[in-house]
């Protein structure tokens, strides 16, 4: 994997633009019209047009459903159309969103030695070589940008200052693919991701396990006794709360955006009451020695990465294939188990189930005359199962699914990461 070097000006990576959001806007359009005439779930044919076309069948609920809901601008039915191969409600979800901001404390960012992408950095969409450019949230060192040199290893690793940003970059043709985190072994889902799969319109194209081997690192010369405050990424706080407890380290805990970020400015700010958790690549990057090695609190600590590309890849049966798909009903939790057994009928194993709760609609009330007015959560279901969705069983499943639910949309049909199992160094 080629990392963009950390003093390439951002201007050489943005190259002038070329119109191909229209192109793919046209194309998803073709696809939709051609639904109309694809059985599902009799088979999905190999082509990417076929397949694509039964993702539209599978999402055109949700058009039919939004037509009518509160968006007050007026959107051309090709918009409608586009919009509706991706599961999304209009073309709204091509502009860019606002970013809520984090209220968590964060320390002032020192000057990087490699800027990652910001949201103002994404106007143009670039034409660049054959290499290809893998966006990531963190910056170098980061382990996502691990997982993304483990995913594409000859890729050029772009960083992003935020989740939003990669997913952005891949929409806006400034990368081609993203990487980003879903789930840890100990810290469990990354749900930023998960809300923001469904507000974007990029397909899961594979997944990458990445083992984490978490350091403390501080600047050379300041001993544990020194240090009144650690500072990382929430996740690799959590993955390390008992071991730093164990340590015996006096310290407040900060989140930072990234673990690599943290080690960053430890350095630059040259603090030397601060650790950071990070990598040992990290401590190499910026100049920090490792206080402690593999301080991870189960030795086992493994992350899941999700690849995300524009296009969809075509299913297979030729090896273990992964399936995410996420849906809602109306009625809430009730319909869950009967979601549920159209896998477990067909000796579909699932996974994963999370849910979020349902943004447009998050309480549903019932009223009873006699006892007043029940509020229930409404939630969105995310589920990945083993199968492929070219095999046919898979696509009765999600046939028998769609009776159920309101919304459903595929994320994605994926080879599963088969890699041996190989623990994080000294494990
Ligand atoms: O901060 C980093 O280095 C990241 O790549 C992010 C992240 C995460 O979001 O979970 C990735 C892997 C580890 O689990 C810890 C942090």
């Amino acid at each position: 994997m080629q990392a963009v070097s950390p003093t390439q000006n951002l201007s050489s990576i943005i190259r002038p633009s070329k119109p191909r959001l229209n192109q793919m806007t046209r194309f998803a359009v073709r696809c939709v019209y051609r639904s109309d005439s694809v059985q599902f779930p009799n088979g999905v044919g190999s082509s990417r047009a076929d397949w694509q076309s039964s993702c539209a069948i599978l999402s055109s609920k949700v058009f039919s459903q939004d037509q009518g809901s509160g968006d007050k601008s007026t959107p051309s039915a090709s918009d409608h159309l586009a919009a509706a191969v991706n599961g999304h409600k209009t073309s709204i979800d091509l502009n860019l969103v606002p970013i809520e901001k984090n209220n968590k404390p964060q320390p002032p960012s020192p000057a990087p030695p490699q800027k990652p992408l910001t949201i103002t950095d994404l106007s143009p969409a670039p034409m660049h070589g054959s290499q290809l450019r893998v966006a990531y949230q963190g910056v170098p060192g980061a382990y996502s940008e691990a997982a993304a040199g483990k995913a594409y290893p000859n890729c050029e690793a772009i960083p992003c200052d935020q989740f939003e940003v990669a997913f952005q970059a891949v929409e806006l043709w400034i990368a081609d693919r993203a990487v980003l985190p879903v789930e840890n072994s100990l810290g469990g889902s990354i749900h930023r991701n998960y809300d923001l799969l469904l507000r974007h319109r990029l397909h899961i194209v594979g997944e990458v396990q990445l083992p984490v081997h978490h350091c403390l690192l501080a600047l050379p010369g300041v001993r544990k006794e020194y240090l009144t405050r650690v500072i990382s990424h929430p996740q690799a706080l959590s993955q390390c709360e008992h071991t730093l407890t164990k340590l015996g380290l006096n310290v407040t805990r900060e989140a930072v955006d990234d673990t690599a970020g943290a080690a960053e400015y430890i350095s630059s700010n040259n603090l030397r009451d601060t650790a950071a958790i990070a990598s040992a690549r990290a401590a190499d990057l910026y100049g920090l020695q490792v206080l402690a090695d593999g301080i991870q609190d189960d030795s086992s600590n493994v992350t899941r990465f999700v690849m995300l590309a524009r296009e969809p890849i075509i299913p297979r049966t030729d090896r273990p294939f992964k399936t995410s798909i996420v849906f809602a009903h109306d009625k809430g939790t009730s319909v869950l188990f009967k979601v549920l057994s159209a896998f477990a009928f067909r000796n579909i194993s699932l996974t994963k189930i999370e849910s979020r709760p349902h943004r447009n609609r998050p309480i549903r009330l019932v009223d009873d005359a006699n006892v007043g007015t029940a509020k229930h959560f409404e939630y969105m279901f995310y589920v990945d199962f083993e199968a492929s969705m070219a095999e046919v069983r898979a696509q009765n499943a999600l046939a028998e699914v769609q009776e159920f639910t309101s919304f459903l949309r595929v994320l994605g049909s994926y080879p599963m990461d088969m890699t041996p199992w190989c623990p994080s160094r000294e494990d």
